[in-house]
């Protein structure tokens, strides 16, 4: 059989694209952006959203400048095709595509996703199984949207792992708030050290890369002396350790 007639008996083929960068660099603004287009051509789409991120409505994707869509806000991506149902996730049941053509025309009404888009992907573990599946066995097109990098820039969650079978990668930027220059990093301003803390600008912001050197080393002290606290409790040195604390903030995200 030539390459040419085993091309044409295939199924068409699905796709991964992949959007990282910091936070507030516009990753879910892509995404709603990529939303539209798609549904402009017609395609069926649906949007996810971990559950872990409690800040807004369940329902709901929300960009940092308010901009909302509806979506699912699930615990991990195995749920989505239980909670879709089969019929409408696998758009393509049988092997044969001609069978599935006849298959739609008796299917009316029911909502067939074609393009599949995934925000916050760094908390889904099952990121990689569930995008591999997706784009190589059911014929979904896949935008994932996520951290590429924790406040402490170690690889975060899955986010990395889909690279390898993703068709394009694209690393958005942000501004960094301390000096306007591009920023790659979030800076985290609380002394919290838990990989996971749901959060937006009262808890992190964006910075380039010699704010986030320095912005660590006051962060770091900052921890590090939170902790020397919680060995005397109640002392009148923890007062001062603290009031220190926010004395070093000061000086570094206020007058700087
Ligand atoms: N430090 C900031 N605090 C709050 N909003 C910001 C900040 N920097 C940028 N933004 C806004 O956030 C928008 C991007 O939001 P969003 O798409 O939700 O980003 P991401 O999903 O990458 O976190 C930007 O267009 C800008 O208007
Ligand atoms: C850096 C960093 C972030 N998070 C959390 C904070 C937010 O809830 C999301 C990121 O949302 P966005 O759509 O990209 O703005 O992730 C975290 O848990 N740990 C971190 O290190």
């Amino acid at each position: 059989m030539s390459l040419s007639s085993m091309d044409r008996r295939c199924k068409p083929a699905g796709e991964i694209h992949v959007i990282v960068g910091p936070m507030f660099a516009g990753k879910t603004t892509a995404l709603l952006r990529r939303i539209k287009s798609e549904s402009n051509s017609g395609r069926n789409v649906a949007m996810i959203k971990s559950s872990k991120d409690t800040r807004y409505a369940n329902d709901s994707l929300v960009t940092h400048d308010g901009l909302k869509f509806p979506c699912w806000a699930l615990p991990d991506l195995s749920s989505f095709q239980h909670k879709l149902g089969d019929d409408a996730y696998l758009k393509i049941l049988s092997t044969d595509f001609m069978s599935w053509k006849m298959l739609e025309t008796h299917v009316t009404g029911l909502l067939l996703i074609d393009v599949i888009c995934i925000d916050e992907a760094q908390f889904f573990d099952d990121l990689y199984d569930f995008c591999c599946k997706a784009a190589d066995h059911d014929e979904k097109t896949i935008i994932v949207a996520g951290l590429d990098g924790d406040y402490l820039r170690r690889s975060f969650g899955s986010v990395l792992d889909i690279i390898p079978p993703a068709d394009t990668i694209t690393k958005l930027t942000a501004r960094s708030e301390l000096c306007g220059k591009r920023a790659f990093f979030t800076l985290r301003k609380t002394v919290g050290t838990q990989t996971e803390l749901i959060g937006g600008s009262d808890v992190y912001m964006p910075v380039c890369r010699q704010h986030y050197i320095n912005g660590q080393v006051v962060m770091e002290a900052a921890r590090s002396v939170l902790e020397s606290c919680k060995v005397q409790p109640d002392s009148h040195a923890d007062f001062a350790a603290v009031a220190n604390i926010y004395v070093i903030l000061d000086f570094y995200f206020i007058a700087i």
